[in-house]
């Protein structure tokens, strides 16, 4: 019974809340049903789908755009005035190919203050993106970021850095998005 409700209350925020044009009601789901920590002027759009409860943190002023996907099994913890853009994918957990057959491991991601990750990247477990690292769309990132570096391409290598400049709103909301 507690399986079944557990897998229910996944089922419907993967399939019901996350198409209802609310970012209030899904906020209230998120964070009382879900348990996830997000703070205050963030939004997490359309779409996006989650693996398991509990796990994620999001601090405040960010954007989760559309269709994200965020593992949290082994935790995601997201710092303020964070951008993911549409499909961005965090994935915590995998399989140990070391060992014979199939176990799971995870490992946490970090993702720091101000960072942008573009379209289609995806991040693996384990990884940390320090404070301002930009990621090019379509990167899979698979080693820590420094701070303001931007990464592009697979595996995921720097083209270039940012400025230090964080003095910029990031946070934004869309009707039925
Ligand atoms: C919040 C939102 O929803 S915003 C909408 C979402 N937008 C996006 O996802 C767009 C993301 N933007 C990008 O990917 C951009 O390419 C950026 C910002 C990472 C880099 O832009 P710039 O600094 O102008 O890089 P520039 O175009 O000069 O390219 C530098 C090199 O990196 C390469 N490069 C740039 N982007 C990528 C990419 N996504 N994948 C692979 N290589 C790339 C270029 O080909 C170039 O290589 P070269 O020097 O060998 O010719």
């Amino acid at each position: 019974m507690r399986v079944f409700l557990s897998e229910f209350r996944l089922y419907l925020c993967n399939h019901v809340i996350s198409n209802i044009p609310s970012h209030r009601f899904r906020l209230w789901y998120y964070r009382k049903i879900m348990g996830f920590k997000i703070g205050a002027g963030s939004a997490i759009f359309m779409n996006c789908k989650f693996d398991c409860t509990k796990g994620l943190t999001i601090g405040d002023n960010c954007v989760i755009n559309a269709k994200c996907r965020l593992d949290s099994r082994g935790e995601i913890y997201i710092g303020n005035n964070v951008s993911l853009s549409e499909e961005v994918i965090c994935l915590t957990s995998d399989h140990n190919e070391d060992i014979k057959g199939i176990y799971d491991r995870s490992k946490k991601i970090i993702i720091e203050d101000y960072v942008w990750v573009g379209t289609r990247a995806m991040i693996l477990a384990g990884v940390k993106l320090e404070k301002g690292a930009m990621i090019a769309a379509g990167a899979v990132v698979t080693r820590n970021v420094d701070c303001c570096n931007v990464v592009a391409g697979v595996p995921a290598k720097q083209i270039n850095s940012r400025p230090q400049d964080f003095n910029y709103p990031t946070n934004y909301k869309r009707l039925f998005q």
